[in-house]
């Protein structure tokens, strides 16, 4: 599912008035007639107290045709306009009209008015801002707004959460509504989807107010959420005569004396993920453990005991996950370096290996193209720089990939995997996979998929959703506490089976057309 941003929406608004013959008037009541539905659906005409903020654009206007429908069907409201400007938008202007002529006078806020009391019971419908924020709210509407986060009642953001922008980071973040619910327009949006912006939408849904199908599918973007959609065309089927030689020989290379775990865990993910073979490559004191955990998986030493020092090996892997548990010793960044002058086999880098990157940028430029780099936040922030916001962020990566041609998998709440200019945004795991080894794992899966013939941007999208969605599986049987990176690995078998299991969910839209009618 694309994101778009805020000229694309505008834009897809007017060529859907224009092909469907509407006014923009009528799109904006097919807007608020959605949010009715879905109001009246889970209140069933229940007398709480809704208090309605309205700004004097479009996102007003959406909640001011929301107060008359609620009007018309018995509910308990009071309507505030925001009165932040005086350009108020025409479709805002003849819904205070429609309202003025069923007598409902709604309450002008000015700076230095009285806000009014909101109980901790009643309900809010934040229609202040939308897409069209530009700058930060003036200090009296900042002062509102904390007074309705204060207010401890259920806060429903119209579009998104006012104060937070489409495209740049919150500069006030005292002047952000923090929503309980935000039902967006048509498609989701990014920014409930980066750390910084997402924590000012705490669910959010999608209503569908008929944009133009065509028209939207034709639009470039440069982030777009990935779903089972997006990925069953990419799924690469099992053959009745293949062999395990056609899924190729997976190489985890790492480990070091105390974190031979890690290879264990990136090895049988490997295995789990579909792997033909996987072999491992670890210090001596790596042997006995692996080849004691994982029978499947071979082993082959290095010359060293306790710390990787010299990476060769006689075998030909398809592909090659190095940086797990490896640590950072001279004598492994030495091998490391050597390794990367001959290696031509795809790569997956992490962890330590992603550290020792850091340390030596130079050898960035020795990467196979297209190699798949997965850091946390801390190893990115070694890799690209700092970065000022979320958006900074994501351009730094993009023009960090662009540089070494690498694909980056910027690991988090919503894993962001970067490629050239474009970010594929991942919507499955949750909190209880932040437990050590999770991201092994991730390297692991990765490093499978990319043996069995996945492209190296599919392979990476791919296995962080399927790392992501064991993650959820997983989380049924242990709570989110309990969940352990074994768990995961246990759970891929049933990521996979619930790829082909049910249809992608449809976006969210309500049944009922009451308020049309
Ligand atoms: N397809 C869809 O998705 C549909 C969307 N619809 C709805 O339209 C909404 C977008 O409406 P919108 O363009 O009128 O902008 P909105 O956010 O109401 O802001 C109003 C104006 O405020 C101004 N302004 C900006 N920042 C400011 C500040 N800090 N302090 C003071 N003023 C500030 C700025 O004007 P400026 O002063 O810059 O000229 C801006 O134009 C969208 O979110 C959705 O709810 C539906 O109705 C139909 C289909
Ligand atoms: N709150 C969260 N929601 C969803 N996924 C998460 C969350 N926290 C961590 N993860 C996932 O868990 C993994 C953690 O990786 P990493 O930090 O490298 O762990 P480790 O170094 O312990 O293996 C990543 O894939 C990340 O996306
Ligand atoms: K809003």
């Amino acid at each position: 599912m694309k994101f778009f941003n805020a000229e694309q929406i505008y834009a897809a608004d007017k060529f859907t008035i224009k092909k469907q013959q509407i006014s923009s008037n009528e799109l904006m009541e097919r807007a608020a007639v959605q949010i009715f539905n879905w109001l009246h659906l889970r209140m069933q005409g229940a007398q709480v107290k809704i208090h309605l903020f309205c700004g004097i654009g479009n996102n007003g206007g959406d909640g001011m045709a929301l107060a008359r429908h609620l009007k018309e069907h018995g509910y308990n409201i009071t309507v505030n306009v925001v009165n932040y400007s005086e350009k108020r938008s025409k479709d805002f202007l003849i819904n205070l009209d429609r309202l003025k002529d069923r007598k409902i006078w709604p309450n002008f806020l000015e700076r230095d008015c009285e806000f009014e009391e909101i109980g901790r019971d009643d309900i809010i419908v934040d229609a202040i801002f939308g897409i069209g924020l530009n700058r930060t709210p003036d200090s009296w509407v900042t002062k509102l707004i904390q007074h309705l986060n204060d207010s401890g009642a259920f806060i429903l953001s119209v579009d998104l959460p006012s104060g937070v922008f489409m495209d740049k980071a919150i500069e006030n973040t005292q002047a952000v509504i923090k929503a309980n619910h935000v039902l967006s327009f048509q498609a989701p949006k990014l920014i409930f989807f980066l750390p910084e912006t997402g924590i000012y939408s705490n669910q959010w849904e999608v209503l569908d107010i008929g944009l133009d199908p065509e028209h939207l599918a034709g639009l470039e973007t440069e982030f777009e959420l990935i779903g089972k959609n997006e990925l069953l065309p990419v799924y690469i089927p099992r053959e009745k005569f293949s062999h395990k030689g056609n899924y190729g020989h997976a190489l985890i290379i790492g480990g070091s004396y105390g974190k031979i775990g890690a290879v264990s865990l990136a090895s049988k993910a490997a295995m789990a993920i579909g792997s033909g073979l996987v072999t491992a490559y670890v210090p001596k004191c790596g042997y006995v453990p692996i080849q004691t955990a994982l029978p499947e998986v071979m082993v082959i030493t290095d010359k060293d005991e306790n710390h990787i020092q010299d990476i060769t090996f006689d075998i030909a892997p398809t592909v090659i996950g190095l940086g797990v548990g490896m640590g950072v010793a001279q004598e492994t960044s030495e091998a490391f370096s050597s390794f990367l002058d001959s290696v031509k086999s795809p790569l997956v880098i992490d962890a330590d290996g992603l550290n020792l990157l850091s340390k030596k940028k130079d050898l960035l430029k020795k990467l196979t193209p297209k190699t798949i780099l997965t850091p946390h936040p801390k190893e990115l922030k070694r890799l690209i720089g700092e970065w000022k916001d979320d958006f900074d962020k994501l351009k730094k990566a993009k023009a960090f990939s662009k540089k070494y041609d690498v694909i980056l998998v910027l690991k988090g709440a919503h894993t962001i995997t970067v490629y050239e200019n474009h970010g594929y945004v991942n919507n499955t795991g949750n909190p209880g996979m932040a437990t050590a080894g999770s991201g092994d794992v991730l390297t692991g899966v990765i490093t499978g998929l990319l043996a069995q013939g996945y492209e190296p941007l599919d392979a990476a999208v791919f296995g962080v959703y399927l790392h992501g969605r064991a993650g959820d599986i997983a989380l049924e049987q242990t709570g989110y506490q309990a969940l352990t990176a074994s768990k995961i690995i246990e759970a891929i078998g049933l990521a996979f089976i619930d790829l082909f299991k049910m249809p992608e969910e449809p976006v969210p839209q309500e049944e009922s057309n009451e308020a049309q009618s």
